[in-house]
């Protein structure tokens, strides 16, 4: 029966009391699984979000990349203060919107490299399918790719090959039919630094300096995100969601998952939670920060923890909201006194004739520079390519004792984990085939966002013990491991670098304004990076592992949660480690995946109806 307070979508008559499949998020991998699920027409599943089935064009414009940044869309939490980054707290952002941070991201379509794929399957002994061949289809399943404008990928070099993409999704990426001149000169000034690759295809799983499209409907120049492609155009009864309703914790009969209590977050303090039961299975579609929170509650997940905010362990396991991981991003920013190229993004502010034509050509046909999202081209460099001490900083890896970054009481399986992680990266920091380094090129007479791709400080997120309704606990544990900052400080180097040690650059007659010239050593870089570090690029990942259990992983390779029963784990939290790009498209891949497997599951057990 019908709650007072939760409302029920288009589709839904009422929720009923039992489907086949409930899932706990409707985000990005949540509402992929859900309309893969129900393509049947006859398995029933519903969905459950936490925020509103919201239209806005915080949502849907696409010129700038990010217009719903921190707003209601949005979880609004604040990390714990972190200890390396002068007791910072951090805002942590994540979409709380039907479509998830799908809805709010900077809508960039990238992949990392095969090597970052392969580096999953390469913790299980008999890895089934966790690599770049494995991955490959689903990464052409997830999106559909629209090739650029003829005339604007000429005149600006794009290249693209279709061979890695595929036609079919509902969620598109494409290409703004406008590129500022100078990003293809920033791309140029590359080809004059050693050992650069340019990559036939962003999607090539390989690294390099390279051109990616973004998340975008082409037809009506609006953002393509999972509601739009795996929700809105779809009609199925069987289909259902329900929106503005937090799930408080998954049912648990023994050590089987056989539903999900839900709160109306409209609900006044008296009304009770409403219980759906799941004939099949329930699936964790929360997101990395609030997935680990949902096992948690539920009891399951690390004993210490649980006990400590009064909840009776189901299942102890240790991995769940360890291992949490981001891309930590730095400012170094560099103006150019004499970039000849424009006109640039600061010309719709202080060129009052482009700024007439840019509108004028957007009220004519959605064409111009107010198509264009965050940016469609960057720099994903190996490590041996940006740093001539690759070798004496993976040897410092190397010979790390892993423990010693973890806190102190850290459960041996994690450690283990960790172990395993750490020996990986320190051999890809000596490979030209995994990208560390990220820079991106928008082609402004400024530039300076730098990123880390493979961080190897470890977080947690778990349930505040005060209070395990309200949001998680987050800690990034900043630069905990000291070889961040070597990272770090080799990055920011490589990057004064390309603008001050370059030929093709000298002509623009760069500028550095922070850190600032006088800014150079070893521990005044390391300074900098504690004043100015962002652990986050708003990639939470790796709380709910894709491990072996013996090393601290959650869930299993088909992202079964260990030790109970009908219950998967489907989006971003599941990477036992970032790929080394943008997380939107890995996480799309990886719901394709995991429902092919669902699938099978159900015709095999011959349980579908
Ligand atoms: C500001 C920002 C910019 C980004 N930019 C990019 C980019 O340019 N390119 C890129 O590739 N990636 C980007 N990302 C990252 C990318 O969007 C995410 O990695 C990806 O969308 C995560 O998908 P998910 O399914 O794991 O989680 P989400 O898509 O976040 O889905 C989780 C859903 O679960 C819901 N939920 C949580 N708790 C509960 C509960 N208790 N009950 C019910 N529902 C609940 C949430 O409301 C949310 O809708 C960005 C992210 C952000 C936040």
């Amino acid at each position: 029966s019908r709650g007072a307070g939760w409302k029920v979508l288009s589709r839904a008559t009422d929720v009923q009391s039992t489907y086949d499949f409930v899932v706990i998020g409707g985000g990005t991998a949540g509402l992929t699984v859900a309309d893969r699920l129900t393509e049947d027409g006859k398995t029933t599943v519903l969905v459950i979000e936490h925020g509103e089935l919201l239209d806005s064009p915080l949502i849907s414009t696409v010129q700038g990349g990010m217009q719903g940044f921190s707003s209601q869309l949005m979880y609004s939490i604040n990390s714990v203060p972190q200890v390396n980054l002068r007791n910072h707290t951090i805002a942590v952002l994540a979409g709380k919107v039907v479509g998830g941070s799908s809805a709010v991201n900077a809508m960039m379509t990238v992949r990392g490299t095969a090597e970052d794929y392969d580096r999953w399957g390469s913790f299980f002994d008999n890895p089934s399918g966790w690599n770049w061949e494995g991955m490959l289809p689903y990464f052409k399943k997830a999106l559909n790719f629209v090739p650029p404008n003829a005339d604007v990928a000429e005149e600006s070099d794009i290249r693209y090959n279709q061979s890695f993409w595929g036609n079919t999704s509902g969620v598109y990426t494409s290409w703004p039919s406008y590129q500022y001149p100078g990003t293809k000169a920033q791309i140029d000034a590359f080809k004059t630094m050693p050992g650069v690759d340019f990559v036939s295809d962003s999607g090539s799983g390989r690294p390099g300096v390279y051109w990616f499209p973004q998340f975008m409907d082409p037809k009506n120049v609006t953002r393509s995100y999972a509601r739009t492609g795996h929700y809105d155009t779809i009609k199925r009864d069987n289909y259902q969601l329900v929106a503005g309703s937090k799930v408080l914790r998954i049912r648990l009969d023994g050590n089987v998952a056989t539903g999900v209590e839900f709160l109306s977050a409209r609900a006044n303090s008296t009304e009770s939670p409403v219980l759906v039961t799941a004939r099949k299975e329930v699936i964790l579609a929360a997101g990395a920060i609030h997935s680990p929170q949902v096992l948690q509650r539920s009891g399951v997940g690390p004993r210490k923890v649980l006990t400590a905010a009064n909840i009776t362990t189901v299942v102890d396991l240790a991995g769940v909201g360890q291992n949490f991981q981001d891309h930590p991003m730095v400012q170094m920013l560099v103006s150019f006194r004499n970039f000849t190229f424009t006109p640039s993004a600061q010309d719709l502010f202080t060129n009052a004739s482009f700024r007439h034509w840019a509108d004028q050509v957007w009220a004519a046909n959605k064409t111009g520079p107010y198509s264009l999202a965050t940016g469609n081209a960057a720099a994903w460099l190996p490590f041996p390519v940006i740093s001539s001490r690759f070798a004496e900083i993976a040897d410092k890896l190397a010979a790390q004792d892993p423990g010693t970054s973890l806190p102190p009481d850290t459960d041996k399986g994690v450690v283990a984990g960790y172990a395993a992680q750490l020996k990986s990266f320190a051999a890809a920091m000596r490979l030209n085939n995994t990208a560390f380094y990220n820079l991106g090129l928008t082609g402004g007479s400024s530039n300076g966002i730098i990123v880390d791709l493979h961080p190897l400080s470890r977080g947690s997120v778990n349930i505040d013990p005060e209070d395990p309704e309200g949001e998680p606990l987050v800690d990034y544990r900043a630069l905990t491991n000291t070889v961040d900052i070597d990272v770090m400080t080799e990055i920011m180097r490589y990057t004064r670098q390309y603008y001050f040690n370059n030929t093709a650059t000298a002509g623009w007659a760069p500028r550095e304004l922070s850190p600032g010239p006088k800014i150079q050593s070893d521990g005044e870089l390391a300074a900098y990076l504690a004043d100015t570090l962002s652990p986050t690029e708003f990639h939470p990942a790796g709380t709910c592992a894709m491990m072996p259990k013996e090393l601290g992983g959650v869930v299993d390779q088909e992202l079964r949660v260990y030790g109970v029963s009908r219950l998967r784990v489907v989006d971003a939290s599941i990477m036992p480690t970032l790929p080394g790009g943008n997380t939107c498209q890995t996480v799309y891949a990886i719901a394709e995946k995991v429902s092919v497997q669902q699938c099978y599951l159900c015709t095999s057990l011959g349980t579908r109806t």
